[in-house]
């Protein structure tokens, strides 16, 4: 069954598409990471998803219902972007606040321990480090034991530690059937986690595919050198870019396009290899509509 669904989406904030033209499903007991760059359009697909907004053109479901209807949004847990806690109350107060929406909810101890946070139950949470609430706003998804979960960057900002401490309970989430959109910068977040990748960028998918596959679009370097005049036609480049005097080559094979130029004889200075960022290899496959369907 399809549990979270977007069939031709388009929403606009002013003159801004956040979303244009956007598709995706996730099945029951997939774990599918969103990727992209800021303002890729990642937190605008997931407050469709989650009933928070409506898409301008196109339609959303979630669980086979419409997602703005509180009925469907009961098998629906949610970590958004940021979250607001009520100060004054207590670690283990909050819990059993939202825990009282739900039928069957995680008990307060298991959740807590579950989330590395049981040691935290009787603190205010206006008191708590940044790290600490958000450890407890990412819990608060999984109390009413969701059929499907939400999650927004929820790892930003939180140390390595706790990271893998939340990737652990996230997977032992999935492990028991549960279902899991979550986005992410982070390459290596999707990788730990998700079997699939859907790749946003400006607002469109540009990928959507194993992580594996996924991985290698962008695993994209930079080899950059001075030359005068034009470089030799090199195998594996997806992008070249000029300044001044310096030809910066985007390559999923650096090795190869090093051997490669340097058989070619040409007569280049300071060569330089370099991971691209994220961003930039977004941009590459932006450029390479070949690649970005592969
Ligand atoms: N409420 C809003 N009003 C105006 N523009 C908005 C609003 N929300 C989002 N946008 C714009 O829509 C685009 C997509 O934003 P969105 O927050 O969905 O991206 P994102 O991938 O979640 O980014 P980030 O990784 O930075 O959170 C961006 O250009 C953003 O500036």
């Amino acid at each position: 069954m399809i549990l979270a669904e977007a069939i031709e989406v388009t929403r606009r904030y002013g003159d801004v598409i956040a979303l244009d033209n956007v598709s995706l499903q996730v099945a029951e007991g997939e774990l599918v990471g969103l990727l992209g760059p800021n303002g890729a359009g990642k937190t605008t697909l997931a407050s469709l998803i989650t009933g928070v907004r409506r898409p301008d053109q196109g339609r959303v479901t979630l669980c086979g219902g419409d997602p703005r209807d509180p009925r469907t949004r009961k098998a629906l847990g949610v970590t958004p972007q940021e979250t607001g806690l009520p100060a004054t109350l207590r670690v283990g107060e909050v819990v059993d606040f939202v825990a009282a929406h739900y039928p069957d909810p995680v008990p307060r101890a298991e959740l807590l321990d579950q989330f590395g946070i049981a040691d935290l139950a009787k603190r205010q949470t206006g008191g708590l480090s940044g790290g600490q609430k958000r450890r407890l706003a990412i819990a608060l998804a999984f109390v009413g034991r969701p059929r499907v979960v939400v999650l927004d960057e929820p790892t930003t900002g939180l140390d390595v530690q706790s990271r893998r401490g939340l990737w652990d309970a996230i997977k032992a989430y999935h492990a028991g059937g549960g279902t899991v959109l979550l986005s992410s910068h982070y390459l290596e977040e999707i990788e730990a986690l998700a079997d699939r990748v859907v790749v946003l960028g400006h607002g469109r998918v540009l990928a959507d595919d194993t992580v594996t596959a996924v991985r290698g679009m962008v695993g994209v370097r930079r080899v950059s050198f001075a030359l005068a005049g034009e470089p030799p036609a090199l195998p594996g480049v997806v992008a070249v870019e000029r300044h001044e005097d310096r030809t910066h080559l985007l390559t999923p094979d650096s090795d190869a396009l090093v051997r490669a130029l340097v058989a070619s004889d040409v007569d280049f200075r300071d060569l330089e290899v370099a991971p691209t960022s994220l961003e930039e290899a977004f941009l590459a496959i932006t450029k390479e509509p070949a690649t970005a369907a592969a």
